[in-house]
Order: C-alpha cells, then structure tokens, then sequence
C-alpha cells in the first residue's frame, strides 16, 4: 500500500493561525436566493446550511489513511485558530468543508478546505463568518457584497449531449457477471455503477446547479466542494454533543414524483425478501463498524420506506453515544464505505467494482460534508452526483446494490433513476 501523502496548501505554512469572525446577519436570509457564481462550496438542507466563497487554508490528501492525514492537519490548524463568533451555533466559528475520494488507491487528492468566508442559517438564524490566516479578517460592509444573488436561471437550453461507459446490453452483462460472482459464493452483496459523460450547451454553473438541486430536492443534502456536486440522501455520519447519527439507505424501487402512494404496495416494497437483504447488509456493515466507536447503538426496529421525487429506498437510522473525542470524520472514516456503497464481506466487494468497474471512483460514493473545530460535523455519502470535468463537461455516476436475487434489466433502470436529479439539474428542467 502507498504512504499517506499530505498536501497543505502552500499558501498557508504549518504555523498558520487561522482568525475567524462570525457576526449575525438581522435581517432574514434566504440562502438559496444568495449562491453566488464563485462559490466554492455548500451545505444545503430546507433551506438551511453554508454556502461559502473562496478558501483560506485547505489540505489534500491521498492513499489508505487519507481521512486520518486530513484529520490532523485540521485539528492542528484549529489548535491555534482565534475564534471570535457571537452567534455560537452548530455551523458558526471554525468550519471546514471536504470531500473524500472512494478509495486508498485513487489519484484523485481528497480535500479539507476553510472557506475565506462561509453565509450561513441554522434554525433561521443567518451569519457571516470570514476568515484570515495570520491577519484579522476584513468583514464587507454588508453581507450581500461577498453574497450576491445567486444566478439567475435560465429556461432549458439544447439538449445534453449523454454518453454512458457502456451500452444498456453491456451494463446488464457486467451487473449479470456481478451477479454470478455472487452466486458463486464470491461475495454476498456488491454495488455495481455505471458512469454518463455529459457535454453542456451552456457553461456549467455549480451556483446554479447547487440551487435547482436545493429547491427540487430540499430533503436531500446537497453539497459542492472541488469537483463534486450533488443531492445525497444518504446521511454516513452526523455528529452533535456526544452523539452519533446515521442514516442507512439501500434497496430501492421506482416510483412517481408526487401524488399518494399505494398503501398496498409499499407494504410490498417493505417485505420484498431481495430489498430486504439488501437493506441488512448496509445496516449491519454500519453497526458492526460503529462499535468500534460508539455505545447504546439503536437501530430503526423495521426498515422505512425514504420517498423521493422518482425513487424510493428502504431507509433505517442508527444512533448511538460516542466514545470520549472521536470525531465525524474518524466516524466517516471507519463506516466509509459502507455495505450501500460497496458490498459484504467489504474487501471482496471491492476487488469486484475494482475489477468490473472501469474507471476510479474519484468521489463518488465517498464521504462529502463538514466539521467544526471540535470535530462535530456531518458527512454525506456522494451519491445522486457529478464530477465536473471541465467548463461544459460532467460525470454522473450511479448505481445499485446487488445480491444473488438481482435482475439485470432493473437494477440498469435503477442507475437512470438515480442520475436524474443531476440531469434535470444540468437540462434546468422538469424532464429527465
Ligand atoms: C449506490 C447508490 O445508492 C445506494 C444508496 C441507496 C440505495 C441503493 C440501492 O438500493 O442499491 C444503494 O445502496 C447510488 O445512488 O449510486
């Protein structure tokens, strides 16, 4: 296995002292109204979260303790930060916002980053935090100059030029081999995805983007940072006074995007015997590693059924009390990735995406989300997503868990599903 490898920005020297100011804003915000073009990432749930603009410090780094190495260098950067911040809420003061990449082996650098300045609302209380390294922050005489409106959107463009990594035949053969694999006793469940270049008449805007995903899916946590964008509803670890959360989804159906849903046929989805071993696998792959880290686990006493517009998931959440200063992200790091994302037993599900799969994951699948200076923070999985790849140029990835029950021609359906989101975000439209 290749050494960690830590890469702190270069403008900011290990003796960095960050100072950090937050202010409350009196007036009410809507932040979605307030993404501006140069955003360079986001938090955003019903309405609430961070957008941030520019970066005072950030570290990258790669290989198996990636998550560790970026948990250091953090921890020391807040060591010595001055914080001065008269709103004192969850995400207030100190914040860093990251990305991780799906595996130990990948090129793509995974990112901690502290933004110049973060607009943020938490239980309707909005603020402004900005931060200086080595020197006091300068705050703007208002809010609105580090904050403008958000762009304004435009009626759908031509269409998106698609390509996925395989044909439809092609897919369901690799999800097919997967399946035998399984059957064969190889592994019991594994996840399978599949990636859709998409090439854009218009420049890509992640302000944009962030704000159509924001309003079309306000129960998702939709989050940017570097290359990633997108709409996740799968919540790996969130973390608050000494507790942890999680939010298990696997196992998934299609369904309409809006009118009442048939009572029968939920109830069937709930007790479809494939769904539900599935759904077993992800939930104890998350409670056995939590008890590393935590105690009095609690787990949902029968799978939910989670509805979004166009899907639905089987969804179960785990909390538990946390063991003396373990942190979201050592959190993050020992369930990522878990059985959603990858498989049981975990070592052999990936050798078979590794195999199957042709491309690095990158950050797909990978933890994205926040932590503050004391180590509380949460931590999406990068699911419903992008990679932006260049000016009119993005990957979506998405895809399924498989078990020995799996049918090719629906699980290759399920991938579709699932990149809607981001499609109808990239077309700006209702269709997808
Ligand atoms: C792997 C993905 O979804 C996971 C999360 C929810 C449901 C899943 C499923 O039913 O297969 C997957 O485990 C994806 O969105 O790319």
């Amino acid at each position: 296995m290749s050494a960690p490898l830590t890469l702190p920005d270069p403008s900011a020297p290990a003796t960095a002292t960050p100072l950090v100011r937050t202010v409350r804003i009196e007036e009410p915000v809507d932040l979605l109204g307030h993404v501006p073009a140069g955003v360079s990432g986001a938090w955003l749930r019903h309405g609430q979260g961070l957008v941030a603009v520019g970066r005072a410090w950030s570290v990258r780094t790669t290989g198996p303790d990636r998550f560790a190495a970026a948990s250091a260098a953090f921890r020391d950067l807040a060591s010595r930060a001055r914080v001065d911040d008269e709103v004192r809420v969850r995400t207030s003061g100190l914040i860093a916002l990251g990305s991780f990449s799906y595996a130990g082996a990948s090129e793509r650098p995974s990112t901690l980053l502290v933004p110049r300045a973060l607009l943020g609302v938490h239980d309707g209380e909005a603020f402004l935090t900005v931060v200086g390294i080595d020197e006091e922050p300068e705050l703007p005489a208002s809010w609105r100059d580090l904050f403008p409106s958000s762009p304004v959107d435009l009626p759908a463009a031509s269409p998106l030029e698609l390509e996925a990594d395989h044909t439809p035949d092609e897919y369901q053969a690799l999800v097919q081999q997967a399946v035998d694999e399984i059957r064969s006793g190889a592994a019991e469940k594994v996840v399978l995805s599949e990636r859709t270049s998409v090439r854009t008449p218009e420049p890509l805007s992640p302000a944009l983007l962030l704000t159509r995903l924001a309003r079309a899916y306000p129960s998702t946590w939709v989050y940017h940072l570097e290359d990633v964008i997108g709409a996740s509803p799968e919540m790996l670890a969130q973390t608050e006074d000494g507790r942890v959360f999680s939010r298990v989804l696997a196992g998934s159906r299609p369904a309409a995007d809006d009118g009442e849903l048939d009572e029968a046929d939920r109830r069937a989805f709930r007790a479809d015997r494939k769904e539900r071993s599935e759904h077993a696998y992800a939930v104890d792959s998350v409670v056995e590693r939590l008890e590393d880290l935590a105690a009095e686990i609690e787990v949902s006493a029968e799978p939910f059924v989670l509805r979004l517009p166009g899907l639905e998931h089987l969804a179960s959440d785990v909390s538990a009390r946390l063991h003396e200063g373990v942190t979201s992200l050592d959190v993050a790091a020992r369930l990522h990735p878990s059985a959603a994302v990858s498989g049981t037993p975990r070592e052999q599900a990936d050798e078979i995406i590794a195999r199957l799969e042709p491309h690095d994951r990158g950050g797909y699948a990978a933890p994205v989300g926040w932590m503050d200076a004391s180590g509380d923070g949460q931590w999406a999985i990068a699911l419903r997503m992008a990679h932006l790849t260049g000016d009119r140029s993005a990957v979506l990835q998405a895809g399924g868990g498989l078990v020995a029950a799996s049918d090719p021609v629906s699980e290759h359906a399920e991938a579709l599903a699932k990149c809607r989101p981001m499609l109808r975000s990239l077309r700006g439209d209702a269709e997808a």
